[in-house]
């Protein structure tokens, strides 16, 4: 696939700091940023995290042309052609370590750690941002509608009701890490090879004389794989009478009428009465499929009412991340460089929770070998070793509430992605992705997974580190 040079989908606001250190001779000095959410969206206990493969591809592409250049040079009279001329030769060479796509991931803790010059890594934070803000959260938001479809099929449909075309694309491909089957789109079939699926639209019905000739000249152009719509006029008594009709006569020519979609209407009702129907016809093998504003919730209602539905068509909820516009990470520098030694950083807020976490850090996700369950994870400074020794793990905001494990596994989650401006990692293809994401879902108890109510997951800072960012808190606290 051809990516875009989004070199300028960054804030003036990053641009104008790259020249206040470019004037100030502090561009080349080394900085550490983090990228992380505070909070799990649609009060999930979980974030499933996502966007790596568009960010390596962003940042592969970085380099600004010579209409960037005459555009920054017409939009800001303060920059000088020396700055422009850095610009020019701008590339990115620092490190970016990052989860796997397909990771369950949790609040305050690094999605993806950034180590360069401050004034790379300081250009690519809106572009990073948006794109893991957007992707995870439409991950996270298939894999709740996931969780109770279960084994069910779950075909994307929200393009037409996506916040725009990139978001309509990289929305179906999050939807497919987190479980969803395939999509409407046809443009992000081709692009990331993920099944692409449709019916018919009301307008093919209301295009024809009657809903039984309609139904009739669409299954004989796709024999193999008709759905037919059945609500145009009235479900049962029209639609799936012609629908039954319809697969009598495909069955005449040694061809099976593959579905029915309902989506009007109260549609358990209409999907039992619909199965009876299509049963009592001889018709087992036609599915039901549903649409029509569906979510999580939705769809659990439905099956605790004993709906008949086999396979969901899911649009404007998913797509647009509904009751949740934006999932909010943020990107905060957790050290610089000073005399040539890097040094923590910290950001206080009144509010604890947002105090940032200082320093370099590896992200530990602690697997229990007794119960092949995680006990949480645990944050550490980067030189520290985290081995097989027991290891303590306290709430960093009670820390009187702890546990020892002892028999565990430390999974180190930041893979390096680039070292030195060069990309280290191979993204895998999408259908490991997700099974990738499965896998991870499996070490996490259901405590954590459940929609509602969820245990919060422990994220656990080491001793080290959480003796440093109180040292840190308690001498700003002094200034
Ligand atoms: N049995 C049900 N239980 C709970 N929600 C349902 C049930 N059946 C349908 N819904 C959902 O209720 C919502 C509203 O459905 P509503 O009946 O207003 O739409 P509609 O039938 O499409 O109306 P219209 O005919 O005006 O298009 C949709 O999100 C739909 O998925
Ligand atoms: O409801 P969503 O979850 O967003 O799923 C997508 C919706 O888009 C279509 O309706 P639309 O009225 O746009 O077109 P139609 O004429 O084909 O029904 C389809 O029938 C679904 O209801
Ligand atoms: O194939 C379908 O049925 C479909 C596609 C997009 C939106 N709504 C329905």
């Amino acid at each position: 696939m051809e990516y875009e040079n989004l070199t300028l989908h960054t804030d003036k606001y990053q641009i104008n700091m790259m020249y206040a250190h470019w004037k100030n001779n502090s561009h080349n000095r080394q900085a550490v940023f983090d990228a992380y959410i505070r909070k799990n969206p649609f009060r999930n206990g979980y974030t499933v995290f996502a966007g790596l493969d568009r960010i390596v591809h962003y940042i592969n592409n970085l380099k600004f042309t010579e209409e960037d250049i005459d555009y920054l040079r017409q939009q800001e009279e303060n920059y000088e052609e020396e700055f422009l001329d850095e610009l020019r030769r701008f590339a990115f060479t620092g490190n970016i370590y990052a989860m796997r796509e397909g990771e369950i991931a949790f609040p305050n803790e690094p999605f993806i750690r950034v180590e360069a010059r401050i004034f790379e890594a300081q250009m690519i934070e809106t572009a990073i941002l948006n794109v893991m803000n957007y992707q995870s959260l439409i991950a996270t938001k298939a894999s709740r509608i996931k969780q109770v479809a279960g084994n069910d099929t779950l075909i994307e449909f929200g393009t037409r009701r996506a916040q725009e075309a990139d978001a309509a694309i990289w929305g179906a491909r999050a939807a497919y890490i987190a479980g969803f089957h395939g999509t409407s789109n046809m443009r992000a079939g081709k692009l990331f090879n993920i099944p692409a699926k449709g019916t018919h639209a009301h307008s093919w019905i209301q295009d024809h004389d009657s809903e039984e000739e309609a139904f009739a000249n669409f299954a004989e152009a796709l024999p193999d794989q008709s759905v037919l719509l059945v609500d145009t006029y009235d479900t049962l008594r029209s639609g799936i009478p012609n629908a039954i009709k319809t697969g009598e006569m495909l069955e005449t020519q040694g061809k099976k009428l593959k579905a029915i979609r309902l989506d009007s209407g109260d549609l358990a009702r209409l999907s039992i009465e619909g199965r009876k129907m299509l049963d009592e016809a001889g018709m087992d093998h036609v599915e039901i499929m549903a649409s029509n504003d569906l979510d999580e919730e939705v769809i659990m209602h439905l099956k605790m009412q004993g709906a008949k539905i086999d396979s969901w068509g899911v649009g404007t909820k998913l797509i647009t991340g509904a009751r949740k516009p934006a999932l909010g990470g943020v990107y905060k520098l957790v050290a610089r460089e000073d005399e040539n030694k890097l040094i923590p950083v910290i950001k206080l807020s009144e509010d604890l929770a947002k105090v940032t976490t200082p320093g370099p850090k590896k992200v530990y996700r602690i697997i229990n070998r007794r119960t092949n369950k995680s006990e949480g994870d645990y944050i550490a400074l980067s030189y520290e070793t985290v081995n097989d020794k027991p290891l303590k793990m306290f709430d960093p905001f009670f820390p009187q509430k702890f546990k020892y494990v002892h028999d565990y596994e430390a999974i180190d989650l930041l893979k390096p992605i680039f070292i030195n401006g060069k990309q280290v990692y191979d993204l895998p293809p999408l259908e490991e992705i997700h099974r990738y994401h499965e896998e991870q879902l499996s070490y996490i108890w259901p405590e954590t997974l459940r929609l509602l109510n969820p245990q919060t997951y422990y994220v656990d800072l080491s001793y080290e580190l959480w003796k440093m960012k109180q040292d840190m808190m308690e001498k700003h606290s002094m200034e």
